[in-house]
């Protein structure tokens, strides 16, 4: 196997930290032709479509990149800022927030984001962390609940990445935080706000990202984390079983997914007389396409023409205030025994401190 070539070691010179924000990844435009780069990497990904190879290069190739790229363009156009796409804007924000949050609290870290496609590509971002002296890497997914489609995709690239390194940094991996009380805290803060806003909905809805229900009976916890996460929130918002519903969007192919539908349902409560509902998408912690445009538009739209009354999108927690604080704790949680802590610096601090006041009373001892 052959290992490419790496600085040598300098010893002495103080081993970096670094946090990664790691998020899905997005098109670098809203147009066909990147859509289709985007997709084409992201579909060919085998943690995502689970089907022999052989039978999805065709229907990916043939099929699906034909026709579903210059309609996913006209979506991601629907909802572009002049900064870009929203899923990469909010995750960048969120990586500048938490950078100043941790330097305020005297963390000696860096903090950066990557994408698992597109980019900026994780193995860019890994190679440029390890360059500039960091041996000890943090992976934050963007995911509150565990995946094999996402979270563990992530964990492959970065695996597969450093099978090529000699020197390899001490790595750790987060793998959830589906029941963090720094997220359901976040989650309830960024409910109450809206409520305190605009009152309470007959019905609040916590629509999930669906995955094919083959992966939950497959041993996939995805779909027990949606549901650990709602009854959480709902608990800690003080609410009856009737009074939420937990639903999964973004239905892919024709196979079924993890029930109920988030769209269906909607249509449903409004037929059944339900008059307002919030939705709001706990499983994603920038808005992106799956929730600016599916939900806050499309979804609205059919709840509405259903005979709904009102219909709020309430957003995720991007860059909240509470959530920066909730990544930096989880982010706290998973250094423990890294000396770039604040304890740490503190504890070193302290050393020096002691052995300067050593110095200076031997001196004094001395000049008495
Ligand atoms: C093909 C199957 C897919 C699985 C399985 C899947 C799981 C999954 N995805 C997210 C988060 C996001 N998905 C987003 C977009 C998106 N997802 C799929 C397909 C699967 N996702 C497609 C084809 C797309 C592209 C959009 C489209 O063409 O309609 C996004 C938004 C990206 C953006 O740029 O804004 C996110 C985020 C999770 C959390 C998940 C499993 C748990
Ligand atoms: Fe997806
Ligand atoms: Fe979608």
């Amino acid at each position: 196997m052959p290992f490419r070539k790496e600085p040598p070691y300098t010893h002495g010179t103080p081993a970096g930290t670094a946090i990664v924000l790691v998020n899905l990844g997005t098109p670098d435009a809203p147009t066909t032709r990147a859509v289709r780069r985007y997709l084409k990497q992201f579909l060919s990904d085998p943690r995502v479509v689970e089907i022999p190879r052989a039978v999805w290069w065709f229907i990916l190739n043939l099929i699906i990149l034909p026709f579903r790229s210059s309609k996913s363009a006209e979506k991601y156009a629907s909802i572009w800022t002049d900064e870009g796409s929203p899923l990469k804007v909010n995750t960048e924000r969120q990586a500048t927030l938490l950078r100043a949050r941790m330097q305020e609290r005297g963390h000696r870290v860096q903090v950066t984001y990557a994408m698992r496609y597109g980019q900026p590509a994780l193995p860019d971002v890994l190679d440029s962390l390890k360059a500039q002296g960091c041996d000890r890497i943090l992976i934050l997914p963007a995911y509150p609940q565990y995946s094999g489609t996402t979270t563990a995709s992530i964990f492959d690239a970065v695996f597969s990445h450093f099978s090529k390194v000699r020197n390899v940094p001490e790595l750790r991996l987060i793998k959830h935080y589906h029941d963090h009380d720094a997220y359901i805290q976040a989650l309830k803060a960024s409910v109450l706000a809206h409520w305190a806003a605009n009152g309470q909905p007959d019905k609040l809805v916590m629509s999930f990202h669906g995955v094919p229900k083959r992966t939950l009976l497959l041993g996939d916890p995805y779909h027990c984390e949606c549901h650990k996460t709602a009854r959480l929130l709902a608990t800690a918002l003080g609410l009856k079983e009737t009074e939420y519903v937990v639903t999964f969007q973004s239905r892919f192919g024709k196979a079924e997914w993890l029930q109920p539908y988030t769209a269906p349902t909607l249509q449903e409560l409004a037929r059944q007389g339900v008059q307002r509902v919030d939705v709001m998408c706990p499983g994603f912690t920038s808005d992106c396409l799956e929730t600016l445009e599916e939900i806050a538009m499309e979804a609205k739209a059919e709840f509405l023409h259903a005979g709904g009354k009102e219909f709020n999108f309430i957003p995720c927690l991007n860059g909240d205030a509470a959530w920066v604080q909730g990544m930096m704790e989880i982010a706290e949680l998973h250094m423990v025994g890294w000396p770039t802590m604040a304890g740490a610096a503190l504890r070193e601090e302290e050393k020096k401190q002691a052995e300067i006041s050593a110095e200076q009373a031997r001196r004094l001892g001395a000049t008495q």
